[in-house]
């Protein structure tokens, strides 16, 4: 069953949303709505995790293996984390539709000037302290509707309501693509998927590759199999990508619905996805 990604400034709504969403579903649709809580996954206070880097990271990992445990075609399950990294979400997307499900997301929208006042009136225990708080503000990557992992989009600013019926048809109408479907482009699964992957992965990174050797000072490459470019992190070893390319393939190895003729920039946005969080 479907997936909804709660996205949102820290102490801006998110856990609020979730929950009235997981009671509509359950009372409307009748349906269990699981919500995997990064507040509940916390071991520490959470200011001292998400002031350091390394941990803040080992709860993301969590929060997404926790969302990859409970998903399944049966169970709605709401994501309840601040989600302000556009690559995880990248990930999270990849995650649906292995299984596959529907993915929609949810942005609390208020300012920081408002998520702020509302941290102030939080007990104390739950409140983020100033540093986190603008530090997270910082490095928000917003939704945007116009891709494909951040889409459908629906968003509920300070002073509105959530319009959770909307929310429910976009997530409940769409009938997921039969695996077996025949379709004009095959599924990659059908078209003995781990070959052809591994096939466009690998020369996407040799063509990383080359610009690497030559010590051209450029910003994007352009890569055989996709027409997204890819931003060009010298940083990253040709080790590092080799990596990448084999989680790509775990996350995307049992779809069933992607075509031969997007993996080249399904993996470029992966790469991309993941050069951002490098920066
Ligand atoms: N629409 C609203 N009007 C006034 N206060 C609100 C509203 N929505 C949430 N709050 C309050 O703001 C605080 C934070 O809410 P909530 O826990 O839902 O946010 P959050 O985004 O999940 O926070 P966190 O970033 O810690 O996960 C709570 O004290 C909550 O009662």
């Amino acid at each position: 069953m479907p997936l909804i990604v709660m996205c949102g400034y820290p102490s801006s709504g998110k856990s609020t949303w979730a929950r009235k969403l997981s009671d509509f579903i359950k009372e409307e649709y009748k349906q269990e709505a699981i919500i995997v809580s990064e507040e509940a996954l916390l071991r520490e206070p959470k200011n001292d995790i998400l002031d350091d880097s390394r941990k803040e990271k080992e709860l993301r990992a969590k929060v997404k293996s926790e969302a990859q445990r409970v998903l399944n075609k049966d169970t709605v399950v709401i994501i309840d984390a601040l989600n302000y990294i556009k690559g995880y979400r990248y990930e999270i997307f990849c995650m649906s539709k292995a299984v596959p499900t529907r993915q929609l997301t949810v942005q609390c929208e208020i300012s920081p000037q408002q998520a702020w006042a509302w941290n102030e009136n939080r007990d104390v225990d739950q409140q983020y302290t100033k540093t986190v708080f603008d530090h997270l503000i910082d490095r928000f990557e917003l939704p945007d509707s116009q891709n494909r992992w951040d889409s459908p989009y629906f968003s509920v600013l300070a002073d509105e309501e959530l319009d959770l019926k909307a929310v429910c048809a976009s997530l409940f109408a769409s009938k997921q693509p039969k695996p077996n479907q025949s379709t004009v482009n095959k599924p990659v699964s059908e078209i003995n998927f781990l070959p052809t992957i591994e096939k466009v992965a690998s020369e996407i990174i040799q063509a990383i590759a080359a610009v690497h050797n030559s010590d051209s000072d450029v910003e994007e490459i352009e890569v055989p199999y996709a027409t997204a470019k890819i931003k060009y992190n010298t940083s990253l070893s040709i080790t590092q990508l080799t990596k990448l390319k084999r989680q790509f393939i775990t996350l995307t190895k049992n779809t069933t619905t992607v075509k031969k003729e997007v993996l080249g920039d399904m993996f470029v946005q992966y790469l991309n996805s993941q050069i951002d969080q490098e920066r």
